[in-house]
């Protein structure tokens, strides 16, 4: 995508907006499949994959977002963020550990003196159906307890029925409620029905200022799959092309194994660019990731698993 646009100008109202988003080309759900089914079946060499596991640890936003979730389940997460694996120094810290806003305080204060972040979902997390009062002080909560990141989730529904400013306003409104905590935008893919749908959002959370734009919940099938990736990763690198900003994806939702994780890093590489391959540009937003890949880290290194107690199950 090359052509070159006001992007001030396309949010001026809702009719210039819709103009813009369904003015952006059409995605090719085969193509798509096609191309992201191809990208899945390059192999890598056993000195890249050691590369792309301690890589894709160092992106792991490590989660925990269940009603059950207590300050002792946080604070054990965060021991497992900052050294995942104890009797092993070399293995990277993850890039964050995502908590419910209630959960910030304790986050920080376990994570105190370490350079993983605290990132907390807000705006009324997963549904998004609160006022817009009521979200923003979901999100002036979690900073205020010290978040640095806030995971938000657009309004799905008024997007479906193409509001469309009414979205970006809230992205803008909450960008602002974030101060210099960075801001990750939910799309909830698996709600937005089509492929068109998945790029039209990506660019509408760009636009409106998203620091992020990510996949899911993880409360909503599907979440991350791999053509939803690739067209997310074409947005921010097509936005850079227009902009010259540099934006980030995060994948969330169901990514449990070290192959998924290494393979959405050569789709990284290969349709946004190695910019990305960076936590401050990708991240993978998973509860059960970082068991695997210290599984297959340890594997590779000693060629043998270890026993079924080398992770530690959460
Ligand atoms: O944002 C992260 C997701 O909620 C985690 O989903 P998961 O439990 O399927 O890994």
């Amino acid at each position: 995508m090359t052509t070159v646009v006001d992007l001030r100008d396309v949010t001026r109202d809702n009719a210039a907006l819709r103009r813009f988003l369904h003015g952006l080309p059409g995605v090719d759900q085969v193509g798509a499949e096609g191309r992201a089914g191809a990208l899945a079946t390059r192999s890598i060499k056993t000195t890249a994959k050691a590369w792309a596991i301690d890589t894709a640890i160092s992106m792991v936003d490590l989660t925990t977002l269940e009603g059950a979730d207590t300050p002792g389940k946080v604070r054990s997460l965060c021991a497992k963020a900052m050294r995942p694996d104890p009797t092993d120094a070399s293995v990277p810290a993850v890039a964050a550990v995502c908590v419910y806003p209630d959960l910030v305080e304790t986050a920080v204060h376990a994570l105190r003196g370490s350079r993983v972040g605290v990132a907390s979902v807000a705006t009324a997390f997963p549904s998004g159906r609160a006022s817009l009062e009521t979200k923003l002080h979901d999100v002036r909560d979690a900073v205020a307890a010290g978040a640095s990141e806030i995971d938000m989730v657009i309004d799905r529904g008024a997007f479906l029925a193409g509001r469309y400013l009414q979205v970006f306003e809230e992205i803008v409104a909450t960008k602002a409620a974030c101060g210099t905590a960075h801001l990750k935008v939910i799309l909830e893919t698996g709600e937005l029905a089509t492929l068109d749908n998945t790029r039209r959002a990506s660019w509408l959370a760009l636009l409106a200022g998203g620091d992020f734009i990510k996949t899911s919940t993880g409360k909503v099938a599907p979440a991350a799959t791999p053509p939803v990736a690739l067209v997310m990763l074409e947005a921010v690198r097509d936005y850079r092309e227009v902009s010259g900003e540099l934006r980030g994806v995060k994948l969330a939702g169901g990514i449990r194994a070290s192959k998924e994780a290494v393979r959405y890093l050569v789709m990284v590489n290969e349709v946004a660019g190695d910019d990305w391959l960076d936590p401050r540009l990708f991240r993978f937003g998973a509860s059960s990731l970082l068991n695997d890949l210290l599984l297959q880290r340890h594997k590779l290194a000693t060629g043998s698993y270890d026993g079924p107690d080398y992770v530690t199950v959460d």
